[in-house]
């Protein structure tokens, strides 16, 4: 898809979404904040001191008047939220003291937010690492009716070609079943994005080339994954594995190595066997590459809560926002 960046920009602007933006203690956060109020293609809310937050917005010539700044010690919110919390907490041994303490952190109360209906989205994790970012995420929010398994992926951005990598951010070692459920969300959000997706299940073997239980899961996700991919999304998705990702992207190598593949070496989706091979190959792709990454975005939550990396620039954070405002559309 030509202007990746641009069509998700447009679509944006269309919903009038709001989304919070929790880390104003974040140059790039603010700087985002601004960009976005200079765009208008969603209603910025950021997390922190009002008077502090709005003066450094003034200082940096952002428009005060189109961004919310929320502070969790005195919104008139917070005992709602934290009796809210605890509700939704107390089986697993939260307390309402605790429950006030915890809402107090910018993650959790930007979370409750959204929960609570007062955000329509969140993104966060400039400043936090990935597990503090998702796990109030997990924890409020949850799977959306009929998810098991809450992923992530991301929008991988070249001038003439978008990507979809998954699950470089969530799932430490999913099993075969896990596996599936993340091709079968990746193709979905896909489909959601405007791609024609086509999966690729990645591995270190081609249609048996390897031996081990790593191949073995992915040829057991693959065939969970098609049989599910088949029934939720007929032949809008084709997907193929177990393949080396030279088979699934180059199609001279594909014609080779897996001559009947229907992907034919023409892959825009890419699931990897872990988070160790999806982590790492988005930031090589990214850094050695030159892509622009956006996410970890994730999928399969009742709302969107979207993660960053901490090396992630003001504009990651404001196509992650766009990105966001979508997902919030259904
Ligand atoms: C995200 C993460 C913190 C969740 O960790 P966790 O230890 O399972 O957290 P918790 O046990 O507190 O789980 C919170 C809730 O989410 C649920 N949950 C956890 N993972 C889930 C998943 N993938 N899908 C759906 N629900 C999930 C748990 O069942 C739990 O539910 P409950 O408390 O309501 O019963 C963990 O998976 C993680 O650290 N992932 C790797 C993050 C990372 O380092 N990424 C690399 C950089 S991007
Ligand atoms: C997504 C990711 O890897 O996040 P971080 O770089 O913050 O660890």
């Amino acid at each position: 898809m030509a202007d990746f960046l641009q069509s998700i920009l447009d679509r944006a602007a269309s919903l009038n979404k709001t989304v919070v933006l929790p880390e104003a203690s974040d140059e790039r956060t603010l700087q985002a904040a601004k960009t976005i109020s200079e765009k208008k293609f969603v209603k910025p809310v950021l997390i922190g001191n009002v008077d502090k937050v709005t003066a450094k917005l003034k200082e940096m010539g952002a428009d005060t008047e189109f961004i919310t700044v929320v502070d969790p010690a005195t919104s008139p919110k917070k005992e709602q939220y934290a009796e809210l919390f605890h509700e939704l907490r107390k089986h697993k041994g939260m307390t309402a003291d605790k429950a006030a303490e915890i809402i107090q952190d910018e993650i959790y109360f930007a979370t409750m937010m959204v929960k609570a209906g007062d955000a329509d989205g969140l993104v966060a994790g400039a400043a936090h690492s990935s597990a503090d970012t998702i796990r109030p995420a997990l924890q409020i929010i949850k799977a959306r009716e009929g998810v098991k398994t809450v992923s992530s992926m991301f929008f991988m951005v070249f001038p003439d070609a978008t990507y979809l990598f998954s699950d470089c951010g969530l799932n430490q070692d999913p099993n075969a079943e896990q596996l599936a459920d993340i091709a079968v969300a990746t193709a979905q959000t896909g489909l959601q994005f405007g791609f024609d997706p086509k999966v690729a299940m990645l591995s270190y073997s081609t249609k048996g080339s390897g031996t081990g239980q790593g191949a073995e899961k992915v040829v057991e996700a693959t065939k969970l994954a098609n049989a599910a991919i088949k029934e939720r999304f007929g032949d809008k998705v084709a997907i193929d594995g177990e393949l080396q990702f030279d088979a699934a992207f180059v199609p001279s190598v594909a014609e080779k190595k897996a001559p009947d593949s229907p992907l034919n070496g023409e892959a825009n989706v890419f699931i990897f066997p872990d988070l160790g091979a999806g982590n790492i190959c988005y930031k090589l792709t990214q850094r050695m590459a030159g892509a622009d990454a956006y996410g970890p975005v994730l999928q399969g939550l009742d709302k969107p809560v979207n993660d960053l990396s901490r090396g992630c620039t003001a504009d990651d954070i404001v196509a992650t926002a766009a990105i966001t405002a979508i997902q919030a559309e259904g």
